[in-house]
């Protein structure tokens, strides 16, 4: 009776599967090869692989376009074989997600091994991340950011904060266990809010004394414990220009991976526009000023490089389009534009 149950229940399920769209399809995959440690190991021989070095991931230049290659299993052994240990190196790979077709995708950080002997076989270079991020296609970059997030926390949670014993990921690498004390680890993101502050006719945009010169940004900053998401605006609006936040509007989120691993929450925020003089927070903040439409607009079609003065300063820019902040700034101005047409 078990068995014709089991059998009836499979089959169900089967249908059921067939029914379902193909995202949920592969969600319900990944989480799987998540759970299933043979599975996923499975995985590692039919999947891709992107590849890092410590923490830089590779690129391939064609003609004016950055390419992020992904290697086939049997394209890794070949180049791990110049090294040995072909097989414990395929272990240290983490799941990043998978195609349509559930071909699983991981990436694995080469750091140990000769860097030049990589790029001159496979033909490319291991790019700086801030760089590879504004180089390659729109949807790489997010998939080079989990990435490089997910192999740095790998890297920085080697061992247990209870027991000081090493401690073991997963094949998936969505964990890591201590088997001393028994505690799992799991890959954390640091929530950030991110506000785009306004007085109704302009938008207030700041500068960090370590931003390239001329860029300026909405105001941002990382949650403290226990603090909402408006709580969080309000507090940062306040310690870093002196404003008190009115009114707020959630936009969107984004991973960001600086420094570690964030959660970026970006809101617009509104402030009375009799009471928006700002005192700049100057440990924080080199400056931080209002911006009206006209000047956003213009600041929107320079890049770096033609933002230069003839007296050596610059005029200012905005982040480019991978960064929340522009979209929040591109908001601001399609909402600006449609109240004053
Ligand atoms: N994608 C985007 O469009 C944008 C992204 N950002 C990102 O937002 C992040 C936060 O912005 P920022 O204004 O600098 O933040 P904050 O205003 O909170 O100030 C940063 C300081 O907060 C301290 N801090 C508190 N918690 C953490 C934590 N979990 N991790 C690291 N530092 C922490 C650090 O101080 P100390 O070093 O003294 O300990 C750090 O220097 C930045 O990493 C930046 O890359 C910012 C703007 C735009
Ligand atoms: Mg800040």
């Amino acid at each position: 009776m078990a068995a014709v149950y089991q059998a009836l229940h499979r089959r169900v399920s089967s249908l059921i599967c067939r029914l379902h769209s193909t995202y949920v399809r592969k969600m319900r995959y990944l989480n799987q090869l998540k759970e299933d440690d043979s599975l996923c190991r499975q995985a590692q021989t039919s999947g891709t692989f992107y590849l890092f070095h410590n923490l830089s991931p590779f690129l391939q230049k064609a003609g004016k376009k950055y390419l992020v290659p992904q290697l086939s299993a049997a394209e890794m052994k070949g180049i791990l074989e110049k090294f040995q240990e072909a097989e414990q190196w395929i272990e240290k790979s983490v799941l990043i997600g998978c195609s349509d077709e559930h071909r699983p995708r991981f990436a694995l950080d080469l750091g140990a091994l000769d860097k030049s002997v990589i790029e001159s076989e496979l033909q490319g270079s291991f790019t700086d991340l801030r760089k590879a991020l504004f180089v390659v296609d729109g949807e790489d970059s997010p998939l080079l950011a989990s990435a490089h997030s997910l192999l740095q926390w790998h890297e920085s949670h080697q061992y247990c904060s209870r027991t000081g014993q090493p401690t073991q990921k997963n094949p998936a690498g969505s964990k890591r266990v201590c088997h001393a004390s028994g505690v799992t680890y799991y890959p954390q993101m640091s929530p950030v809010v991110i506000a785009l502050v306004s007085d109704g006719s302009r938008c207030l945009l700041a500068r960090q004394p370590s931003f390239p010169p001329g860029m300026f940004t909405a105001l941002s900053g990382f949650c403290d414990m226990g603090e909402n998401v408006e709580e969080a605006v309000r507090r940062e609006v306040a310690e870093e220009v002196g404003l008190e936040v009115e009114s707020l509007r959630y936009s969107a989120s984004q991973h960001w991976p600086f420094p570690g691993s964030s959660l970026m929450i970006a809101c617009h925020a509104l402030v009375g526009a009799q009471r928006a003089e700002i005192s700049v927070d100057t440990l924080e903040l080199e400056e931080a000023r209002w911006f009206g439409l006209e000047e956003i607009v213009e600041g929107l079609k320079r890049e770096p490089r033609s933002s230069k003065r003839d007296d050596g300063g610059c005029l200012p820019w905005f982040p480019p389009k991978q960064a929340i902040a522009h979209q929040l700034i591109q908001e601001w101005v399609q909402q600006q534009t449609a109240q004053t047409a």
